[in-house]
């Protein structure tokens, strides 16, 4: 018997799909193949409607069964017991519902802007929890980035509320970390993350690029075991640049810093076109491909497994997996809603823990 530390999955955005593919999974009994104590924030009456909504719609037999424990009452009692506790990998199929209530009653489908700051509190508890190793890692459900933005919620910076990503970096104090997602057929890690395509090129630096590569291939070691990584890096305009005719960044900014890792032996491409990067014979050979932006990579990839691809953040002084798709508002309560890449989450953030085994017993 030993101590395992739970997975701590948020449901994110209450009238999107968050709540439907935790109940899923924990209908299916597939919320304890990790063998760790499963915890997720919600708004317990919101769970419980979802829940009811989805046996009467025939999605679920019956309400999956969990245990409320509202951290603003009994927190410290809670964590208290938790952490004195010796979890068997025997133990019953429910999970712990830390309760985050919602200012307003959630409607399936419809945003409610008063209800944002609930999911904010959420990924509050989340980097709380993980950063005082109380949990073993934090898994993320959908958002919906434009709620919590027409909320004026902010990030810690002041700047405007991008994603998960861009939280959890600045909450851990990090002035780097790497969106990176990954399925069977490729991993792709991110340059840059939230912005709009006209702040892109000012946003490639040399600092960018090389703090993104070295992160990469730090955690690609630590989190991966992959040694040597092979990677494959996008240049940022057509044709790589066409040889300057097409843009000078892959010249002037890319390149050299590239060459600084292949010049001390890291298994690391100058930038390539992106078009043709993406084929079958240059997948093969490597472990990651570095893109420069949002949708030059992640197009190619969702579309070798869609619900099947886990995002992760590298870089965070935890381990933070999230599923690949959003809030999709039109299957919430409904039926219809994969949770296939919450469960891929969930492997890999379990994995990864398993991992960190090594370097002490409570992981
Ligand atoms: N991890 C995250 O927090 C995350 C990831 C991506 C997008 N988002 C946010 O989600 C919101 C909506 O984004 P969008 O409409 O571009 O993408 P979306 O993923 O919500 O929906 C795109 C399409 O895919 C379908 N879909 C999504 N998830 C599905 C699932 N699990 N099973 C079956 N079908 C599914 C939807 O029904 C829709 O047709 C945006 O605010 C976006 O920023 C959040
Ligand atoms: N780019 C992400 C994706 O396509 O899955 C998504 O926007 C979520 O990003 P965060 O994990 O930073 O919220």
């Amino acid at each position: 018997m030993q101590k395992r530390l739970p997975l701590l999955i948020t449901t994110g955005e209450p009238a999107g799909i968050g709540m439907d593919i935790v109940l899923l999974l924990a209908a299916e009994g597939k919320l304890h193949d990790f063998k760790r104590p499963i915890w997720v924030t919600a708004d317990s009456t919101a769970m419980q409607k979802r829940s009811d909504m989805l046996v009467t719609a025939g999605v679920l037999e019956s309400c999956p069964f969990w245990q409320i424990v509202d951290l603003e009452i009994e927190a410290d009692e809670f964590l208290n017991q938790m952490s004195q506790q010796i979890i068997d990998d025997n133990d019953d199929n429910a999970f712990i519902l830390l309760n985050t209530s919602c200012a307003e009653p959630v409607v399936c489908g419809k945003i409610n802007t008063r209800n944002s700051a609930m999911v904010a509190k959420q990924l509050d508890i989340a980097h709380q929890l993980a950063t005082n190793k109380t949990v073993a890692a934090i898994v993320t459900g959908p958002l919906q980035k434009s709620a919590l933005i027409d909320a004026d919620i902010k990030l810690l910076d002041g700047t405007m509320f991008s994603g998960h990503t861009e939280f959890f970096m600045q909450q851990s104090g990090c002035e780097k970390v790497v969106m990176m997602l990954a399925n069977q057929a490729m991993k792709v890690a991110l340059v840059t993350t939230h912005l709009a395509l006209k702040d892109i090129p000012a946003a490639i630096t040399a600092d960018n690029v090389r703090q993104t590569v070295q992160i990469v291939i730090d955690d690609m070691r630590e989190k991966f075991g992959l040694t040597q990584p092979r990677i494959l890096v996008c240049g940022l305009n057509p044709h790589a640049g066409e040889g300057g005719h097409l843009g000078v960044e892959e010249i002037e900014i890319i390149n050299p810093v590239l060459r600084e890792f292949i010049d001390v032996g890291v298994d690391i491409s100058e930038a390539m076109p992106a078009d043709t990067l993406f084929t079958p014979r240059h997948l093969a050979n490597c472990d990651a491909v570095i893109a420069m932006y949002h949708d030059q990579g992640l197009p190619v990839l969702k579309s070798h497994g869609f619900g099947d691809t886990v995002n992760l953040t590298l870089g965070l002084p935890y381990i933070r997996t999230s599923v690949d798709h959003g809030t999709a508002l039109d299957l919430a309560g409904r039926g219809g809603a994969s949770a296939t890449s919450l469960y891929q989450a969930l492997l890999m953030a379990n994995e990864m823990a398993d991992k960190s085994l090594v370097n002490g017993p409570l992981a």
